[in-house]
């Protein structure tokens, strides 16, 4: 059998200087032409496959590359676009931006999570009408591409049944899995065309089964690759499985005529059993995926060697790969300048994983493979004492059930409309205004030295002055002070806050051409200082209205961040929410009266499987309950969520128990509401009545109508209105319309209510 050897399950794409996010906002902005896009596409792929043909990879993959988004390429690759984008006559090029960004009269594809990770994927719209033929041609063309390099690669592919499993229905009573059927032929055409050109193996990507699948899509993944593996001419089929065990899938795959599977041995441990003990993956290669795609640590060779280990004899071959797709990880960690030397030596980005994977290969097949500098890293780790902070670990041991909990809502309500002396339906925003270039150059001069700390805070100062008279004038109730100090909501903590560590080119794409530098969370954390006071005092003195303190959740900020991997979360969440009670401490006796705390990825965190729901809600609620509950009965706690569809979270969100949970709306026309007050929630909220996605003005009448909705599920008395998130990637051509017809539609309302 030819046999697949060392692999990774895909790249980062978006270039270690962010070259295609530079070069994909050029071209939209009308300063590149497609040629120039295109060309830097090129450049980017040419560096990756040399780059891992170099390091000695056995197997390349190609197609992981992507202008937005791999999920839109599917949707492209197969001819099923909304015809609301195909029918602008457009380029193929910018068709298929129109569907991730949207135009004036056709609304992008809605984006959400790519399962529990940052990464956002545009979800196709698929009705009982949709019909797939392959329209494109991107894995021929990259597969060719790397060939004139002289590189034989393995084409990747979202696999079909994940695909369906990911979009989104057009039509009541209708799922999208009832196409399969149409679209398997699509991907056996696809499979012909790629063997005639000479591709040996193809990966398709079923993720989705890592999580709980009822019996009709198991019977669906035999279906596919029943299939798919009969059809003539086709190259050899890898399955890759991954974000966790594929649970009964495993058996379904095993059973399936295909001829490798792809298994992820570091998210779910005791999987590595469930595989060897499958005696059907007998005929088949193994990729065994232990050096973890997703998180940033060095591969403990010992234990990776074991897990493989056991699978050997109980397949046809086994090979060394990641969990996942590189995707989620930067690109390498030696362009890291400023990083800590001690804690350098213990990180491993998407380069230094190619390498290990090719080391474990070679200790596998027992090949000649020096594993001293592996094992001496994550000794060193194991034994730093840079790691543990005692002081920290009393704190937490000294926790007591009254640290997670408030007096009644009732009282504190009460206690707070006395202090605040709030309208009924009460206007705010989200937190931020929009980033200004100037505010983002002048983080960038004083990174680079240009501009002093002095310099920088009048800047600051007056960007928070600009933001605060415009909110007075626009007539808001609580304001904000627009956060322009923050170049992300939970580095901006993280980079303050002892136990995380800060990268300078560690981005990873969030979605499109937007990146995140994910913070490195290797020790216990504590705060050596306030972290947001000055701003907040400096903002609060500014104006008789109460403005909000500004905070992030310990949720997010584990969600967003590169954990440690050596405790569990739990453990780690309780530290930082230590901190952010710390600083709404400081707030109060700075003379802030509210305090918000954002939760947006409180939903992303959830375990893929049901089975680890009730757990990962006790920690996540008493994490944020702790972050919150020092607070005074007289000061207002909200919360925030967003990017998500709540219905799974919303009891938890009622246990956060905060006094205002401000969530996303508009776009679903306020059904949030119902669930929420379904699920018992009785505190209060504030829907989201501006779509800020959408460069969009809404208008007064709009608005009016959506808080009319909203006033039918929740009494006017606990009903706030705002914004669906924060205006930073908005402009203020658009921000300053909006909120003044935000103001206005809450004014008509609360005349109607009276
Ligand atoms: C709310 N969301 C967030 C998620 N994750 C986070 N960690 N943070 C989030 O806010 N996940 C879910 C969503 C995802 N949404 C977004 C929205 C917007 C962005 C975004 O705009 N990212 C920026 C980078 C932000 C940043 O770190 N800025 C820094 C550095 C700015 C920079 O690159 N500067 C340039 C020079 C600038 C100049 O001269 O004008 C440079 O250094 O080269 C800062 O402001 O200081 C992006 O551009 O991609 C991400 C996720
Ligand atoms: N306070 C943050 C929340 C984003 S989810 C903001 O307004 O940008
Ligand atoms: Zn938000």
């Amino acid at each position: 059998m030819n046999t697949i050897g060392t692999t990774i399950l895909g790249s980062p794409r978006i270039g270690p200087d962010r070259e295609l996010k530079r070069a994909m906002e050029r071209y939209w902005a009308g300063r590149i032409d497609a040629a120039e896009l295109l060309a830097a596409g090129r450049s980017l792929r040419t560096r990756a496959w040399t780059g891992q043909r170099d390091a000695g990879l056995d197997s390349i993959p190609s197609g992981t590359f992507s202008h937005y988004d791999h999920v839109l390429d599917t949707a492209e690759l197969f001819g099923a676009l909304p015809e609301r984008f195909t029918s602008l006559g457009l380029s193929p090029l910018d068709t298929y931006f129109a569907a991730a960004r949207g135009v004036q009269d056709a609304p992008a594809l809605e984006m959400t999570k790519w399962f529990d990770t940052n990464y956002h994927y545009l979800v196709p719209e698929l009705g009982p009408d949709t019909k797939f033929t392959l329209t494109g041609s991107k894995p021929l063309d990259e597969y060719r591409e790397a060939r004139a390099l002289g590189i034989e690669t393995r084409p990747v592919l979202v696999g079909p049944v994940t695909f369906l499993l990911l979009a989104k229905s057009t039509a009541p009573g209708f799922a999208p899995l009832e196409l399969l059927d149409e679209l398997l032929p699509a991907y056996a055409e696809l499979l012909r065309r790629l063997r005639d050109e000479g591709v040996e193996w193809v990966q398709l990507d079923e993720p989705a089964f890592a999580g709980d699948r009822t019996n009709a899509e198991l019977n669906a993944l035999t279906r596919a690759y029943h299939v798919l593996a009969k059809a003539q001419d086709r190259p050899k089929i890898l399955v890759a499985g991954y974000f966790g065990g594929l649970g009964r899938g495993l058996g379904v795959l095993a059973r399936s005529p295909i001829e490798a599977v792809a298994v992820d041995l570091v998210t779910d441990q005791s999987f590595v059993d469930a595989v060897a003990a499958e005696g059907a993956l007998r005929d088949k290669e193994v990729l065994a995926g232990v050096v973890d795609g997703r998180n940033v640590w060095r591969t403990d060779p010992d234990r990776a060697l074991e897990k493989a280990r056991k699978l050997l004899g109980t397949a046809a071959a086994v090979s060394v790969s990641t969990s996942c797709s590189l995707l989620h990880v930067p690109y390498d960690v030696e362009r890291e300048t400023s990083l800590d030397a001690r804690v350098k030596g213990w990180l491993a980005f998407a380069r230094q994983k190619v390498d290990e994977v090719v080391l474990l290969g070679r200790a596998l097949r027992e090949e000649d493979a020096d594993l001293a500098a592996a094992r001496g890293a994550v000794a060193d780790r194991a034994t730093a004492t840079e790691v543990t902070d005692p002081r920290v670990r009393e704190r937490l041991a000294a926790l007591r059930p009254e640290d997670a909990a408030r007096p009644p809502y009732e009282q504190r309500a009460a206690a707070q409309q006395a202090e605040l002396g709030l309208p009924p339906l009460p206007t705010t925003t989200i937190g931020s205004f929009p980033q200004t270039t100037d505010v983002r150059k002048a983080r960038a001069a004083l990174r680079s030295g240009e501009l002093d700390e002095a310099g920088y805070v009048a800047t600051m100062h007056t960007e928070i002055e600009r933001v605060v008279r415009l909110q007075e004038e626009l007539g808001l109730d609580v304001l904000v002070h627009g956060e322009p100090e923050r170049n992300d909501m939970v580095q901006y903590f993280a980079e303050q806050l002892d136990g995380f560590a800060a990268t300078e080119s560690g981005w990873v794409q969030s979605y499109g051409s937007r990146c995140v530098r994910p913070p490195i969370l290797f020790g216990d954390v504590s705060r050596p200082a306030p972290m947001t006071v000055p701003w907040a005092r400096y903002a609060q003195q500014l104006s008789e209205k109460p403005v909000k303190g500004m905070l992030t959740g310990p949720v997010t900020i584990l969600a967003w961040s590169f954990v440690r991997d050596d405790q569990p979360p739990a453990e780690t969440a309780l530290q930082v929410a230590l901190a952010i009670r710390d600083e709404v401490a400081d707030l109060e006796a700075a003379g802030v009266r509210v305090v918000q705390v954002d939760e947006p990825a409180l939903r992303e965190l959830l375990p893929l499987r049901a089975a680890g729901h009730e757990a990962y809600f006790a920690w996540a609620v008493r994490a944020f309950r702790v972050a919150t509950s020092g607070a005074a009965d007289t000061t207002q706690v909200h919360t925030h969520m967003c990017y998500s569809e709540f219905g799974e979270v919303l009891p938890a969100i009622d246990a956060l128990d905060a006094d205002v949970t401000s969530i996303e709306a508009a776009r679903s026309k306020m059904e949030v509401l119902d669930d929420l007050s379904g699920a018992g929630f009785a505190r209060g909220v504030g829907p989201g009545v501006y779509d800020i996605h959408s460069p969009r003005v809404p208008g007064v009448e709009e608005m009016a109508d959506l808080l009319r909705t909203a006033v039918a599920a929740v009494p006017a008395g606990r009903l706030w209105v705002n914004p669906d998130c924060g205006l930073k990637t908005r402009g203020y051509a658009e921000v300053s319309p909006a909120l003044e017809n935000l103001v206005a539609a809450a004014r008509q309302v609360r005349a109607e209510q009276a």
